[in-house]
């Protein structure tokens, strides 16, 4: 990769070169990521100043930075360096960076997948079924970043425009024709994806999220839609079974088909049915009719798998290969995992951290148990965001019969003060339902320890993640490891119980009381 500074300059309305002329082969907008032959971006955030890291960017082998014109007068320039000023660093990152990485969306089949649920599971669902066919694959997401046959951890879920392209450049280097990407709010909000063509585009649902950053449901579905726009997205695949969907559905300007289990939809979902093993169900599509099951449990992945297949599918690959390879994707990660360790109920950790999706979630493991069943969540709320939801989070997991008010990863906000803005939205439903429990560890083993053979115990919020951020503090915590501990506490307890008639006193916990 090489372009020089002048070439850049050349495309950006306003943009002007001071200094000489230079060969760049790369570009970051973190000084950490700065290696010889990059230029630095640099950008006021809303922690950090980019511009107090020009020195450390220098440093670092950079040939030279872009900076706004606005904030030229904030550094002291110093002869030698090389400094392309433009109108707005944000605005023109993602044109820089697929200009230095030479445009790589445009030698890939990349296909954006947009939605407040269901973008991981899609993109590992249409990722399985595109690799049965023979196709080179890479996924771009909140789980991992995955290039053929390389794969790294994601700080986020859509990258920042210089990781984006750069990741994409490579991918086209190791001869992935196509990719399953992540598209969040956020990234389209700051402009990551600017520049980025998309093949194909889908829409999973809109519910309320991130709502302390958009500011109201119309501008998050404004962000959201902007995936679509006709420079940037070549076919929509939409589900109408959302009404934001449905507004979507009229809205797009560019080649679109829909799905859903409403009547209307060009691809239909009749007869799902749900069980621990998986999901099965029928797609109808003008006169073809298509069996198809995954593992993954819940009516909702249904939908996952028909955006996963029709996308697959436009892409040329056989239908039945598509429906063999969505049927081979065994699990992903922290959604939906049934964890058995030993205890006697039915344990799912699961990523579900909106309303909609933790009783969506409540609902789906109450229909696979018993009719005597009890369902008890494990639950809270992040630190540091979307404080609006909080309330209606603890609605949602006050929907089962024993909600366990826990810490998720507070960061720097009081964990006890989150719990009590969940605590608010289940102050019309019976005291009893709801227990609190700090510690995520107890939480969970309060859980499993209360839940007998007829029960079901969601866990939820965190699915894949490992590690917990509580103050300055980040430590190892995997909700599955603590159902396992907890299973052998019960094993242990059981144990030591065995002559006694009551192994465990039900009535102290609140499923039972
Ligand atoms: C609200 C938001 O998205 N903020 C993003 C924004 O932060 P910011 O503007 O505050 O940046 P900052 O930390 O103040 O830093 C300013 C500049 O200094 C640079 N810097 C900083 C330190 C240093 O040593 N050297 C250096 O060059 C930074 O790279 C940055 O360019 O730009 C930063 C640089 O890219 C991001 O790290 C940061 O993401 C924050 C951490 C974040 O958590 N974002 C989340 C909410 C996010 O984007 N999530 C979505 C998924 C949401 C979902 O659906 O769940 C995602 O796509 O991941
Ligand atoms: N199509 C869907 N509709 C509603 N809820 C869903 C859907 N798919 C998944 N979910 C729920 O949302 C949780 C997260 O799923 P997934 O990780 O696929 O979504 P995501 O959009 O990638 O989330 P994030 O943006 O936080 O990464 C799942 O564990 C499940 O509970």
């Amino acid at each position: 990769m090489a372009i020089l500074l002048s070439e850049i300059a050349a495309l950006i309305d306003g943009a002007r070169l001071i200094g000489s002329d230079q060969v760049v082969h790369g570009i970051s907008h973190d000084s950490r990521k700065v290696e010889p032959g990059f230029v630095f971006a640099a950008m006021k955030g809303s922690n950090q100043n980019g511009y107090n890291f020009i020195q450390t960017a220098l440093n670092m082998g950079a040939v030279g930075i872009v900076i706004a014109q606005a904030n030229l007068d904030t550094i002291s320039l110093l002869e030698e360096i090389s400094i392309l000023i433009v109108p707005s660093v944000r605005q023109n990152l993602g044109i820089i960076s697929c200009a230095i990485y030479d445009n790589p969306s445009k030698k890939i089949n990349l296909v954006g997948i947009t939605g407040t649920n269901g973008k991981t599971t899609t993109s590992f669902l249409l990722d399985s079924a595109l690799s049965a066919s023979g196709i080179r694959t890479g996924v771009i997401g909140t789980i991992e970043v995955r290039s053929a046959n390389k794969r790294y951890g994601s700080t986020y879920t859509t990258p920042e425009a210089p990781d984006l392209q750069a990741v994409l450049a490579e991918m086209v280097e190791n001869d992935v024709e196509t990719v399953s990407m992540e598209v969040s709010s956020h990234g389209i909000d700051q402009m990551r994806i600017e520049g980025t063509s998309f093949r194909i585009g889908i829409f999973t649902n809109l519910s309320p999220e991130h709502l302390d950053y958009h500011g109201t449901m119309e501008q998050y579905y404004y962000a959201k839609s902007r995936l679509f726009e006709a420079n940037r997205c070549g076919f929509v695949i939409i589900n109408i079974d959302d009404t934001w969907g449905r507004r979507l559905a009229h809205q797009v300007q560019v080649p679109r088909v829909t799905f859903g289990t409403s009547a209307d939809a060009d691809y239909r979902i009749e007869n799902t049915k749900v069980s621990t093993d998986g999901t099965k169900f029928s797609l109808i599509h003008k006169d073809s009719i298509f069996d198809l099951s995954t593992h993954i449990v819940g009516s909702i992945n249904a939908l996952n798998a028909t955006a996963a297949f029709i996308a697959a599918t436009e892409l040329g690959a056989p239908a039945e290969v598509v429906i063999q390879g969505i049927s081979q994707c065994s699990s992903v990660d922290g959604r939906f995992q049934l964890v058995e360790a030993g205890q006697p109920s039915m344990v799912v950790v699961d990523y579900a951290h909106t309303p909609d999706s933790i009783a969506n979630l409540i609902s789906t493991v109450r229909s696979l148990l018993p009719p005597n069943g009890k369902v008890f969540a494990v639950g809270g709320a992040r630190g540091g965001r979307d404080r609006l939801k909080r309330p209606s989070l603890g609605a949602a997991l006050a929907s089962a019969d024993c909600a366990i008010l826990t810490t998720d990863n507070p960061g720097n906000e009081d964990p006890e003060a989150i719990i009590t803005q969940l605590l608010l939205g289940t102050l019309d439903m019976p005291p009893q339902k709801v227990h609190i429990e700090l510690s995520r560890s107890s939480a969970i083993e309060y859980a499993v320890m209360n839940a007998c053979e007829s029960d079901g115990v969601v866990i939820v919020g965190r699915g894949h993640e490992t590690t917990i951020r509580i103050g300055e503090t980040t430590s190892h915590l995997d909700d599955r490891e603590e159902v396992a501990r907890a299973a052998r506490l019960l094993a242990a307890k059981n144990k030591s119980d065995f002559n006694s008639t009551s192994q465990l006193s039900q009535s102290d916990n609140c499923a039972h009381a």
